[in-house]
């Protein structure tokens, strides 16, 4: 019995060693692996749910296919760690999402086994059929396997890459983990269809397997299953067969989210992701950014009937929860589909609907040519609440939500505001509300602010900053929640502090002000740097003849930020009171 109790995980160094057992000894793994699973997120917190759910699907595919040399692509990626664990990282678990640790999603430069990056979900079908297609066309024996959730199955890239993959020859293996679940409940057509067709899994049994060759199969897909997703003898044999098979194939899984944990499988909403076990008391939480959205949504529909609440798939996550309870006809949760759910509140404004679209900003990258095209375009009265704007900490640079303000500043039409603490949040929602036309408020993840500087006016008009601190020679320009870094290092330079508010159209007549009575101006935005509200602003001031001031423009770097701690990140892009005085006295001392 090895130290930890795991008689063949510990023996394990890689999957050739897995492909040595004997088949009747992946049970125990599969007990194993799922008891190291729990014991080390719980550590590290995580994701869970979906992980413990692909325990025996991750044996299986190790064991059948010839891996890193056949690919294996997990959409999504955050259930990979049994992955991880199976290909040699067991040992860095404990660094799982930490700085300078173990990532918390497939990377390429961390594994030869993680054959494609993921976070987004839903392009794991895409990226398989390319590597198929380059096999095919380097005559490579090899497979290309993409495992892909329900939840990602309803995102439009999914359908376009089976589409594709359906008429042409490419030995492409599409498995459809169906747990009923995407981050909450499982939503739409394909979750109706998927739940026709699939009993509960631990009433499946080997010989339920059905071949349903269905339409897709007439014209060049086969499809098996559904499959008991927890069965290792019928997943291997499945496996088997499937492996001999040439040309693009679907195998239909049917597994349960946070299988083997019976708190996880009770409530796989709360355990998609755990906080890691801190053995200190925690301390009591603020409500967060999007706590605080939540709560004006709930208000603001309370005496408007015309406002629709829309999220793709992150109910949870920007908090429509109560949203959801109270007002069930106005909310609309449309699955895992960004560029459906821009369209579609446009079409809610164009009859006179008041749609709010609560998505983050790295989705929202979805969404992008629906908004300029079908939002901006038409001048539609839509309201963006753009959450998880700035750096996130443990998802890393799949997620960080920094490229909206050099995005959004260049669509004509578009209004983007970043509130700087929980009160501004909801005067300039209200504003966003009430603005008749495509608006947008950004904020980030996390706990909210408070407002750092009391007594004063919270009338919003368009395109005006509030001036928070009167200072003499340099003046902090902050966009957003870095009002309180600013305001933090203020007295020590005797700068005045300015709460920009809105990013497009932002104060340039104030700017203007500020650049014939200063001589440094400091643009402070989470966001990237390169394409950021500072270049505007810097531009503008620099073609001010009047002036001498110089601007220092701050921001996030030209370079993707790494996972780690929103402190962390914080502090690599020098976006603290620390870093910015750093950054001021080091241009002063020029
Ligand atoms: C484009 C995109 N939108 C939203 C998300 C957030 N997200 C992460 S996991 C998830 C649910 C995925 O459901 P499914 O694919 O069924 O996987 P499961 O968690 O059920 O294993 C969502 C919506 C994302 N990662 N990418
Ligand atoms: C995997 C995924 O994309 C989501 O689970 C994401 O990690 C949620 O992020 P938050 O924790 O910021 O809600
Ligand atoms: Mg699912």
């Amino acid at each position: 019995m090895s130290d930890t109790g795991n008689n063949i995980l510990d023996l394990l160094s890689g999957p050739a060693d897995l492909r040595r057992l004997k088949r009747e000894q992946l049970p125990q793994l599969a007990d194993e692996l799922r008891g190291f699973l729990i014991e080390s997120v719980y550590q590290t917190g995580g994701h869970l749910g979906a992980g413990l759910g692909v325990v025996e699907l991750t044996i299986a595919l190790h064991y059948v296919f010839n891996t890193p040399e056949d690919r294996l692509i997990w959409d999504v990626g955050h259930q990979c760690y049994p992955h991880k664990i199976l290909t040699g990282r067991k040992g860095q678990m404990a660094t799982l999402r930490h700085t300078g640790g173990m990532c918390g999603f497939p990377l390429r430069e961390e594994s030869e086994y993680d054959a494609f990056g993921t976070g987004h979900s839903s392009t794991s079908i895409s990226a398989a059929l390319g590597m198929a297609m380059a096999a095919s066309a380097k005559g490579e024996n090899r497979q290309a396997i993409a495992v892909i959730g329900d939840g990602a199955m309803t995102a439009g890239q999914a359908f376009e890459a089976l589409n594709h993959a359906a008429c042409v020859q490419a030995n492409l293996l599409v498995i459809l983990n169906d747990n009923d679940m995407s981050i909450s409940p499982s939503v739409g057509m394909l979750a109706k269809y998927l739940r026709g067709l699939q009993s509960d899994v631990d009433e499946m049994d080997s010989d339920s397997v059905v071949h349903l060759d269905g339409s897709l199969g007439e014209r060049g897909m086969s499809i098996t299953g559904p499959v008991p997703g927890h069965h290792l003898p019928t997943l291997v044999d499945t496996l088997q067969k499937l492996k001999e098979k040439l040309g693009p194939k679907l195998l239909h899984v049917v597994t349960r989210k946070g299988r083997g944990l019976s708190e996880a499988e009770a409530d796989p909403v709360r355990y998609h992701a755990v906080s890691k076990v801190s053995s200190s008391t925690p301390k009591d939480k603020r409500p967060t950014w999007a706590n605080r959205f939540g709560q004006w949504l709930c208000a603001a529909a309370e005496s408007d009937d015309r406002l629709f609440g829309i999220t793709p798939a992150m109910r949870e996550g920007s908090d429509l929860i109560q949203f959801s309870e109270r007002f069930p006809s106005r909310y609309c949760d449309v699955a895992i589909a960004e560029q459906h759910a821009v369209t579609f509140a446009g079409g809610l404004a164009c009859e006179g609907m008041k749609p709010v679209l609560a998505i983050y900003s790295t989705f929202l990258q979805r969404g992008y040519d629906q908004l300029i095209h079908d939002i901006a375009l038409q001048n539609l009265d839509v309201l963006f609440a753009i959450d998880r704007a700035g750096l996130v900490g443990d998802d890393g640079p799949t997620h960080h939500g920094i490229f909206d303000i050099a995005a959004l500043r260049a669509v004509p039409n578009m209004v983007l505001m970043a509130p700087s603490d929980e009160v501004e949040l909801r005067q300039i929602l209200s504003f966003g509300y009430d603005y008749s036309g495509p608006a947008a408020v950004r904020y980030p993840r996390g706990e909210a602010s408070l407002p750092v500087v009391s007594g004063l006016d919270f009338l919003v008009e368009l395109g005006k900053a509030r001036v928070l601190r009167q200072g003499d020679n340099i003046a902090l320009l902050a966009f957003g929640p870095l009002v309180s870094e600013a305001i933090k290092i203020a007295e020590q330079l005797s700068a005045t502090v300015i709460d920009m508010r809105f990013i497009k159209p932002y104060d340039q007549t104030l700017v203007a002000e500020l650049a014939a009575s200063h001589s440094l101006l400091v643009t402070l935005e989470e966001g990237a740097a390169k394409g950021g509200i500072g270049e505007e602003v810097a531009n503008f001031v620099h073609s001010l003849e009047e002036s001498n001031a110089q601007v220092l423009t701050m921001g996030v770097p030209d370079r993707f930020i790494p996972h780690g701690s929103r402190s962390d990140q914080l502090n690599q892009c020098h976006l603290t009171a620390e870093g910015i005085l750093e950054a001021i006295t080091s241009r002063l001392e020029g």
